[in-house]
């Protein structure tokens, strides 16, 4: 079964007029599908998930075109949710950052934007697919009890990145370009978040830690690290968040071999000129966070910058650690205020 679901709202708005135009002439030959446009947020969801419940004991594939940016393939994941049924996603880049599609097929400057969009539909004709990691976020109480789970394909992010998508979300009206999430980091570049990270084994894989120096991963030595964090993501089968910014690179540069994550973090008491966590040390920091991300979009550049980068001879910290794991949590540290009322 084939359906064809465009999201108006993705990227600069044009997606349903791709589909007609591009989409539709490649695929109809293939007989009958049907198109679903997306009326709002959640509408792909809940699509998806009466797509699945219809055709829960079908042997048949269900290949889903998917018109639109990551938002909406998310929303399809968590749709689907955990079922045994064959799902086959085909995108179509029609968002703003397209990071699961630019990764599986960077841009390529002797195609057309409208062939390099069909990339996806083509590989579909050529019967050509990879699998894909689906990853399970739990949101959990204090008292360590499961209230939220969001399956993922793409990131999740606490941190800086959170703190970008949201600030991000409010500009999306006004800039529909790329442009809206540089102006989101400007706006949140000088906060650190107090957490720790804990690592995770999970089927006698244990955590591993890139070692620029040797172009490996080893073996981690701790499996909780503290905060502040500057930074800090949690990627699945990507290698960049849009075109160019390679915020993961290793993802294709050295594959995990299992179902692992890439996680790259910034905690910037790491910095030899950082003594304390304080307006003034975030303020000076904002600007090496700020050459960190500038850096993911020389090829992802970012993981081999170290602190002091003026003296070859100085072996200062990499400021990037880049971990993989199969699991972890974040662990907020909260600081609570006691209100002591006294009679007098
Ligand atoms: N008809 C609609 N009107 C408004 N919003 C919609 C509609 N349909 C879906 N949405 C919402 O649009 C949001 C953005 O979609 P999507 O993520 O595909 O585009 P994008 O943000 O431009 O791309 P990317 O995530 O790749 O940057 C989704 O989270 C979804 O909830």
């Amino acid at each position: 079964m084939l359906i064809i679901i465009s999201n108006p709202a993705s990227g600069d708005g044009t997606g349903l007029q791709f589909v007609k135009q591009h989409v539709i002439p490649l695929i109809q030959h293939m007989g009958k599908y049907i198109e679903f446009e997306t009326t709002g947020p959640g509408a792909a969801e809940q699509y998806a998930q009466q797509i699945v419940q219809q055709h829960v004991n079908s042997e048949e594939p269900i290949d889903l075109i998917i018109s639109g940016g990551d938002g909406t393939v998310h929303e399809i994941i968590n749709g689907i949710g955990k079922t045994s049924c064959v799902i086959r996603l085909i995108l179509c880049p029609l968002g703003t950052a397209n990071a699961l599609y630019s990764t599986h097929f960077p841009v390529d400057p002797t195609l057309s934007e409208t062939e390099y969009r069909l990339l996806g539909v083509r590989a579909y004709l050529k019967n050509n697919f990879k699998p894909l990691i689906i990853t399970e976020t739990c949101l959990y109480t204090e008292n360590h009890e499961c209230v939220k789970s969001v399956l993922g394909v793409v990131v999740t992010s606490t941190a800086l990145h959170a703190a970008i998508l949201h600030s991000a979300e409010r500009l999306r009206a006004t800039i529909k370009s790329l442009e809206r999430f540089k102006l989101a980091a400007m706006e949140n570049i000088t906060l650190w978040y107090k957490a720790n990270l804990m690592l995770l084994s999970h089927n006698d894989v244990h955590p591993t830690v890139y070692d620029p120096n040797t172009d490996r991963f080893t073996a981690l030595s701790d499996d909780i690290l503290t905060g502040p964090f500057a930074y800090f993501i949690s990627t699945t089968n990507v290698d960049r968040l849009e075109p160019a910014f390679q915020i993961s690179p290793l993802f294709s540069r050295s594959p995990p071999l299992l179902a692992e994550l890439d996680l790259v973090l910034v905690r910037p008491l790491r910095d030899p000129e950082v003594r304390a966590d304080d307006e003034v040390s975030r303020t000076n920091f904002s600007s090496k966070l700020m050459n960190v991300l500038q850096s993911a979009y020389q090829q992802g550049a970012h993981v081999n910058m170290r602190y002091t980068e003026t003296d070859a001879s100085v072996n200062s910290d990499f400021i990037v650690e880049y971990i993989r794991a199969t699991a972890w949590k974040w662990i907020p540290v909260i600081a609570f205020c006691a209100f002591i009322s006294r009679d007098v």
